[in-house]
This record gives structure tokens, sequence and C-alpha cells, in this order.
């Protein structure tokens, strides 16, 4: 659970950004109404999380590196986005991520 980096971007209504083709947007929040889920969008104002590997989700054996976890946290009201790790990270080793969440969204199956 060492936090590694914060995922950080302008915050807007994913509503807004349907056709958004940037590959950087992370989801914030999934509300019941949709019209008041929020993403992160990494593009313009983003930080280093957005340049984390991900994971294909298509491969095994791909699935077994990821070492780096997504939580919400709640910080004086407000959702932020943190990148854990899950486990030990070896010096040089490099950190993966599952860019998708429940949604299954992101497509992974030409990453290595
Ligand atoms: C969240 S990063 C965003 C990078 C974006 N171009 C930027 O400047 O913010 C997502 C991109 O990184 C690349 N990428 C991430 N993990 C990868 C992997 N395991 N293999 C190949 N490409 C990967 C892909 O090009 C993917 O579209």
């Amino acid at each position: 659970m060492t936090l590694i980096a914060e995922y950080t971007g302008e915050v807007d209504y994913i509503k807004n950004r349907e056709q958004d083709e940037s590959d950087s947007m992370m989801t914030l929040l999934l509300a019941t109404n949709p019209d008041e889920s929020l993403v992160i969008c990494a593009d313009r104002r983003g930080n280093i999380a957005r340049f984390i590997s991900g994971i294909n989700n298509h491969k095994p054996e791909s699935r077994k590196r990821k070492n780096v976890k997504c939580v919400r946290y709640d910080v004086n009201g407000v959702c932020r986005n943190l990148l854990v790790v899950t486990r030990h990270i070896a010096k040089g080793e490099r950190l993966y991520i599952d860019y998708n969440g429940h949604e299954n969204e992101y497509p992974t199956h030409y990453f290595v």
C-alpha cells in the first residue's frame, strides 16, 4: 500500500468527454445517476502517474505483472484517486497497473 502517486488531471463529467479520444482518462467516480459520474483527464494537467504501463487484460502472464492499483480516498471531502503498490517493488522493477475498472472499456489487447 505504499503510495506511488496521485492520478491527477482536470476533473470533468464523463458525459462531457464521451467524444474525447485521449488515452489517459481515468474514472474518478461512478455515480448512481450517470450524469454525475466524473473522470480525471490527465492529458493537459496530469503528472507522472499517466505514464505507468498497463497490463494486457487478455493475457494471464501479463495480468500477473500487476504491482500497482488505484484506490479512491476521501480527503477532506474530496474524492482522490491514489496509486499504491500491491507488493514489494525491487529497485529498477517496472510498475504495471490495470487500466480497466469494472467498466472494462480500455482496449489493452495490443499491450506488450
Ligand atoms: C495512460 S498512458 C497515456 C499516455 C498518453 N499518450 C499521455 O501522454 O498521457 C496510455 C498509453 O500508454 C501506452 N501503453 C501503456 N501500457 C502499455 C503496454 N503495456 N504496452 C504498450 N503500450 C502501453 C499505450 O499507448 C496507451 O495508449
